[in-house]
């Protein structure tokens, strides 16, 4: 329907501004739908010849558009129609048994107007006779039609809600393996709006629009041909009232795309600050920024309903010019059949009036949701397009730890998805772990001027504790978000026992690096089962324990109300600063990773504690044989390292022990060390 709405568009257009629209009408060089004859003349004569036309005119609109499909620009009309459909295709059965079932309904219906028709003549005593037997099977095919009804609801509605869930697990699942730099360039409130209004506007136009399509379709077609067969002559003052219609409903649609497009952009603006103000509470409440953030979002949701505002205006405009279209049309119908009625020469029976008024309206009604349905369609194209911009990106430079584009509900084993990138390096177990950095360069994706890493070279040998210092913002957390390969070096190599991690599985390769940020995320769940989220498949509570134990955090969570069965709050906020960067600690050591990073992870601890956990990081350093890099400010962390590595200007400016760096009274570190102390000293007066 929408490339006959389109190519209809299209042919009129085409004609309005053909340069030969001033020849002959008949004139045989023109297209067929350019030739133009009066429909009256013709039908007076031969009333199956504007059957005949009107498919002609169908058929070569739709040949016109296929002949002019040229590229556009407009992203929702690249989406092809038949892409979106095939969205539908997994539930294929469902969907055609529920057509089946609408297509039962929308026919029996139709039967009503000629009943109806019939029981006015039979009362008038110009009809059949028998009235109780056209009432009994009127009857019949009504229940048919109850039947078929409900079968098609329920059917559709389940077919609406598989189709939901599968896109949304396909969906997520894409936004998942992007690479980080698709994060650095989009908000989450945006992902989250594909998931939450996308995904539901195109099930919806899959299944209940599809079948308003052809329910439509179907009642529109046949209401035309029974006009035709009622009364050809009254039919003509019917078909006037068909191209305004259809001319309201692709205003209608241009301007609906448009808006819904805007609408779609101003929402996910709302939804953003709506998750990032609430999932930050604590930060917001402590400025007393409530009422700020409250306006912020209403500023946004103003928007929304500035757009929604008009898209009533619009949605009113279109169904009033549709109804007086119809109406008139309508009122002609009467005009015409109540004379004819009246006429002995051109006899009609009032129940023929009667039925073909009904079918009239049907007809004018059901083209008018057409032109609805192509709204929708319109609108969930737009929502097409931003679903399979996800689903068909393939992520820059990355290679995921889940390779399948098709999920199946089982897939949730990391482990499983793992093993399917074949063609991925792994190292053999008891490898070397020396982690090297040569000459490596490196800018944000989102920066490509600011360049952050200039050069840098670097060795941490297994066993081995490496501090990184340096000044903020100088690119100590980058070095710990290139080697987990968060983000690909623009220049140089980053290597693990010799084998440039660029060629080894990403999957496997962060199976053996640990992480602890600087603000380690927890999410919400107990303890133990945040421990856990480092492994697949089933972990002991005494694997956790022990990993507690190793990061010497046992104790402490052994002090929390439910131990290890705490709960943890949503990111973590019903823990302490020091107990959420404990509980990461864990969480990193459960996994007995190869490689550690920490990222200022004891910055929340207190004394004693940082002693404690410093303490049990170099045992597991040397207990698993571990290439540890701290990034630290704290005088304590960096006497525990082996070596520090000072980073200016991009580059590692100094490698050595604390010891001898701060023996030197020009090294970059004794300078950044006693410019801290002096500062906490001048802050002190
Ligand atoms: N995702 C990102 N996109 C663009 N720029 C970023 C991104 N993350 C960090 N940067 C920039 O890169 C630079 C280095 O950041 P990085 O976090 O590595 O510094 P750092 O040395 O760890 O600082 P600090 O000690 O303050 O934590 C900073 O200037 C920062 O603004």
């Amino acid at each position: 329907m929408l490339r006959f709405v389109a190519s209809f568009r299209t042919a009129l257009v085409r004609r309005a501004s053909h340069p030969s629209r001033l020849a002959l009408p008949s004139d045989p060089r023109l297209p067929y739908h350019l030739r133009f004859r009066p429909l009256s003349s013709t039908a007076s004569s031969k009333p199956l010849s504007i059957l005949t036309r009107i498919q002609r005119l169908v058929s070569s609109a739709t040949q016109s558009l296929n002949a002019s499909a040229t590229p556009s620009d407009d992203p929702e009309r690249k989406l092809q129609l038949s892409r979106l459909l095939s969205l539908a295709r997994p539930e294929k059965r469902l969907v055609g048994f529920a057509l089946s079932a609408q297509l039962v309904s929308a026919s029996s219906i139709m039967l009503f107007p000629l009943a109806l028709g019939k029981v006015v003549d039979t009362v008038t005593g110009t009809g059949p006779t028998d009235l109780n037997s056209l009432v009994l099977i009127m009857g019949g095919v009504f229940s048919v039609s109850a039947i078929a009804s409900a079968t098609r609801v329920a059917a559709m509605s389940l077919a609406g809600s598989r189709i939901s869930r599968q896109l949304r697990v396909s969906l997520f699942h894409s936004i998942l393996r992007q690479e980080t730099a698709f994060f650095d360039k989009r908000q989450s409130g945006e992902l989250i709006n594909r998931l939450s209004s996308d995904v539901p506007l195109v099930s919806r136009t899959l299944t209940e629009n599809l079948a308003k399509i052809l329910r439509n379709a179907v009642t529109s077609a046949s209401s035309m041909s029974l006009i035709l067969y009622l009364s050809p002559k009254l039919s003509l003052v019917t078909i006037c009232s068909i191209p305004p219609i259809v001319g309201f409903a692709l205003i209608f649609g241009r301007t609906a795309r448009r808006l819904s497009r805007e609408l779609v952009d101003a929402l996910a603006a709302a939804t953003q600050i709506a998750a990032e103000r609430t999932g930050a509470i604590r930060t917001v409440r402590t400025f007393g920024a409530e009422e700020e953030e409250s306006n912020r979002y209403t500023k946004r949701v103003d928007e929304t309903y500035n757009l929604a505002k008009k898209v009533a205006i619009a949605d009113g405009l279109y169904s009033g010019s549709v109804q007086l279209s119809a109406q008139m049309s309508l009122l002609g119908v009467l005009w015409f059949g109540g004379r004819m009625v009246t006429n002995p020469a051109d006899p009609m029976t009032i129940g023929a009036l009667t039925s073909f008024a009904m079918y009239a309206v049907n007809l004018g009604v059901s083209i008018s949701a057409m032109g609805t349905s192509y709204g929708q369609l319109t609108r969930a194209l737009g929502a097409g397009h931003r679903i399979f911009e996800v689903l068909d990106r393939d992520p820059e430079g990355y290679s995921s730890t889940i390779a399948d584009k098709t999920v199946s509900s089982q897939s949730t084993s990391r482990t499983s998805d793992m093993e399917t990138e074949t063609s991925m390096l792994t190292l053999q177990p008891g490898y070397d772990a020396t982690v090297r950095f040569n000459n490596v360069h490196f800018h944000y994706p989102t920066q490509p001027k600011a360049s952050i890493l200039r050069g840098v070279d670097l060795e941490v040998r297994p066993g081995e504790i490496v501090a990184i210092a340096g000044g903020s913002g100088s690119g100590k957390s980058t070095i710990g978000a290139l080697l987990s390969r968060l983000y690909d070096p623009t220049e140089g190599r980053i290597s693990i026992g010799g084998t440039s991690i660029a060629d080894i599985d990403t999957g496997w390769l962060r199976s053996q690096i640990a992480v602890v940020s600087q603000e380690p995320i927890l999410f919400d769940g107990t303890v133990a089962e945040n421990i856990r989220y480092a492994m697949t498949g089933n972990v002991s509570l005494e694997v956790v324990q022990n990993a507690a134990r190793a990061a010497a955090s046992h104790e402490m969570i052994m002090a929390l109300p439910r131990q290890y069965e705490t709960k943890v709050g949503e990111r973590g906020s019903a823990l302490s600063g020091g107990q959420r960067a404990r509980t990461a600690l864990c969480r990193a050591l459960v996994r007995e990773p190869r490689v550690l990073v920490l990222d200022e992870h004891s910055a929340a601890l207190d004394a004693e504690s940082e002693r404690a956990v410093g303490q049990a990081v170099h045992n597991a350093a040397t207990d698993l044989n571990m290439a540890v890099v701290t990034i630290a400010h704290r005088t304590s962390s960096l006497r525990r390292a082996n070596r520090v590595a000072v980073l200016v200007d991009g580059k590692v400016a100094e490698l050595d022990s604390y010891v001898n760096l701060m023996r030197k009274p020009q090294s970059h570190l004794r300078r950044m060390l006693v410019a801290d102390v002096s500062a906490v000293y001048q802050d002190r007066g």
